[in-house]
């Protein structure tokens, strides 16, 4: 592929007064064509191990709601040791124990290099980011992490040929976009720091593919919803918080309001979805950025849902914040084309998800409180 690597690399290194890093990162940044800094013999193949081999997976930001479930579901195919976790955070001590556990501040553009090239990444899950309530609540931060550490991460990805998964969201559409249902490509105009960062996570991911031959891949997720991990504040939550809040007590306060529509997925469904788009054969790849969905339901038929099962009193006091981003959110979420080109198709509807969530926190709880 026409990548003019060395040419810049050279560039950058005549420009610079002595040998020093930061004067060759910053050099190399100001071409605006490439990815900094480029070595000669950098490879840019989609994958860079043989097909026989297990790849070498990083997922960043895996101490979330998310990466703990991934590196399970990913260690379980490839082998313990090839799949390592990585966070800023401090790992509970079953995570620590349970496989590769490594430091990443993915604002740290020299240590994440370090990292994929002494384990000798190939596959690269990139899930550090600030959720959508909590990006309102710190633009700038929100800003820095998920758009400067997405720079990061690209050009690591770019640099060292990797295969590069991006999760977006319904989160990437806006209240000009197309709501019931939403199509992959439409007019996305999101309205939080969030959105916009992810919407440009998918631009530029698409760009580097075209311009670079990155192998990036990128589903929008609905909002996930899990037993065993807590999610990171977000405008779904709620679809959280309500199972746990109904076998402690239960009771409900609800802040989005009851008619509230927004889609919704089980988290097996969404880990299982992610390995199976970066698994898929590249021909079957028509786009780089899928929907992919499950079911769609409002705060109200969770609740009927739940109340089929257990005694549960919701009441509703709306987080205008949280009410104005879910108003302006898909309704339903149109993933045919995932469905068409890779085969995608979920397992839990409503029903399932509600039996499945008591399933886990155990009969027991439940038959105590309906007594
Ligand atoms: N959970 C959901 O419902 C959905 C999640 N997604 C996306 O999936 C990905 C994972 O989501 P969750 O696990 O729910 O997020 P989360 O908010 O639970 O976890 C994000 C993690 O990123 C880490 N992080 C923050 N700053 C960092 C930095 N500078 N360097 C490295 N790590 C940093 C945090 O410590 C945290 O553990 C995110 O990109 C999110 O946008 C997309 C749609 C729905
Ligand atoms: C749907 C998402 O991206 C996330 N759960 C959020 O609510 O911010």
């Amino acid at each position: 592929r026409p990548f003019l690597g060395k040419l810049v690399a050279k560039q950058a290194l005549l420009g610079t007064p002595g040998c020093g890093c930061q004067p060759l990162t910053l050099a190399v940044r100001n071409i605006s064509f490439s990815p900094r800094q480029v070595t000669s013999d950098a490879s840019f193949h989609s994958v860079s191990f043989s097909e026989t081999d297990h790849p070498k997976v990083l997922i960043t930001g895996g101490l979330g709601q998310l990466g703990v479930g991934l590196a399970k579901l990913l260690r379980k195919r490839f082998g313990k040791n090839n799949v390592i976790l990585s966070d800023i955070r401090k790992p509970p001590s079953n995570v620590f124990h349970s496989g590769p556990f490594i430091y990443s501040d993915i604002l740290d553009y020299k240590n994440l290099r370090e990292i994929v090239v002494n384990n000798r990444i190939t596959w690269l899950v990139h899930y550090s980011a600030l959720l959508s309530a909590v990006g309102e609540a710190n633009v700038a931060l929100a800003r820095s992490v998920n758009i400067t550490g997405l720079h990061n991460i690209l050009d690591i990805a770019a640099e060292h040929g990797l295969r590069l998964f991006v999760p977006s969201t319904i989160g990437a559409f806006g209240p000009t976009s197309p709501r019931n249902p939403t199509p992959d490509l439409c007019v996305q105009r999101p309205r939080t720091i969030y959105g916009v960062s992810k919407v440009h996570a998918e631009l530029m991911g698409e760009y580097y593919h075209h311009r670079y031959g990155l192998d990036f891949r990128c589903l929008r997720y609905p909002g996930i919803i899990s037993a065993d991990s807590m999610p990171g504040g977000g405008t779904t939550d709620y679809a959280v918080q309500i199972f746990h809040d109904a076998i402690k007590s239960g009771k409900f306060e609800c802040n989005l309001k009851h008619d509230t529509r927004l889609p919704m997925m089980y988290i097996d469904d969404c880990l299982r979805a992610t390995l199976e788009v970066m698994e898929a054969p590249t021909d079957t790849l028509t786009m780089r950025t899928y929907n992919i969905n499950a079911m769609s339901f409002t705060p109200e038929e969770l609740a009927q849902e739940l109340q089929k099962q257990m005694p549960l009193e919701v009441t509703y006091d709306v987080d205008h914040v949280r009410q104005a981003i879910a108003d302006s959110w898909p309704m339903n979420f149109d993933d045919s084309n995932a469905r068409k080109d890779w085969g995608w198709k979920h397992d839990y509807d409503l029903p399932e998800l509600v039996q499945t969530m008591l399933n886990y926190f155990g009969t027991d709880t439940r038959m105590a409180r309906a007594n």
